[in-house]
């Protein structure tokens, strides 16, 4: 275990109160984020990963109830005031969502997209912004970046724009980047496009949190692996391990239903928050459940491997 990691999030929970009704959408999510390694979390959807990247950005709803704890760089985010942690977002965070055409301000050039961040977050001296802008733009992708920069983005390509969003995001040099479901409802040729920026972020040692269900954008991406079911991390370790031989159930079944290994899907659908089962919750759609199933798995550690299964008790 690395005593000074980037980002420690320790026993991290999540409940919402909406009309009377408790989901606890996260329960007991612990990670460790260190420097320079993108780890990845995947799952079906509606598991909780976008919550866990909303309550690390602590942009989540007011009927959100957290508790456990977030420490980025040894301060603990919890304790940090919104204006704070205006601050950190964006500038020591980092955040790609889904769809950059909406990140980007319809009538702004490139340019001013990547100025006023820079403005705002003092992160260069004036003088040298248009060169570090330039640079950056160069860095994404842009082999005319000096034409880039005074572009709107509905005169850019899809691709072109995701480049931008990306840009703006590394100009500011942040020690994190946070990307949810960047691929979502891309067609390949724009996969690609995420996935080269995703690389440039990388290469240039910055830790990313890959958040997504695209488990071969995992494999391509991510140095570790977090797979999470129902609102907990069920099997975590190196990304390469798990995928060549996974433990948990549940992550042999979401590789058994990819297209390249016989596209077998899991029987059956994740339970309910409302009606969640007090053992294991894999336990209806597992092939191997029994009787023991129905108390609490403990998580086993083993050779910087955790699973969260009966079966390995
Ligand atoms: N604001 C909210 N109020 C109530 N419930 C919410 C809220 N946001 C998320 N949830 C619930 O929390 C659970 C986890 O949602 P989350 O968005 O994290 O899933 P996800 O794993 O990111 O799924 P996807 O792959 O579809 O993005 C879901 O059941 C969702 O309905
Ligand atoms: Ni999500």
């Amino acid at each position: 275990m690395n005593k000074n990691p980037l980002l420690q999030v320790s026993d991290l929970s999540v409940t919402f109160r909406t009309n009377g009704d408790t989901i606890q959408a996260v329960t007991g999510f612990s990670c460790q984020l260190n420097n320079g390694i993108c780890t990845a979390i995947i799952g079906e959807s509606g598991c909780g990963k976008s919550v866990i990247a909303h309550a690390i950005l602590k942009i989540l709803p007011k009927t959100a109830l957290v508790s456990g704890s977030v420490q980025f760089r040894g301060m603990e985010l919890h304790d940090v005031s919104p204006d704070e942690m205006n601050t950190i977002r964006g500038r020591q965070i980092g955040i790609i969502f889904q769809s950059p055409d909406r990140a980007l301000n319809p009538t702004y050039r490139i340019f001013r997209q990547l100025v006023e961040p820079l403005r705002n977050h003092r992160v260069v001296p004036e003088e040298n912004r248009k060169e570090h802008i330039i640079t950056t733009l160069r860095k994404v992708g842009f082999s005319h970046p000096k034409e880039a920069a005074l572009l709107f983005p509905c005169n850019c390509s899809g691709g072109m724009n995701q480049r931008a969003v990306t840009a703006v995001v590394l100009s500011l040099l942040p020690d994190l980047v946070i990307a949810d479901e960047p691929t979502k409802g891309l067609d390949s040729f724009r996969v690609s496009d995420v996935k080269s920026c995703l690389m440039e972020i990388k290469d240039e040692g910055r830790t990313l949190l890959l958040v997504t269900h695209d488990i071969s954008l995992a494999r391509d991406l991510s140095e570790e692996l977090l797979v999470m079911y129902a609102g907990e991390i069920v099997e975590s370790g190196k990304t390469h391990d798990i995928l060549q031989s996974p433990i948990h159930p549940y992550t042999s079944g979401l590789l058994k239903s990819l297209p390249e290994n016989g596209f077998i899907p899991i029987p059956g659908s994740a339970p309910s928050y409302a009606n969640m089962p007090s053992g294991c919750r894999f336990q209806d759609r597992c092939e191997y459940a029994t009787e023991k199933c129905n108390h609490k798995p403990e998580c086993i550690q083993k050779h910087g491997r955790m699973v969260r299964c009966h079966l390995f008790c």
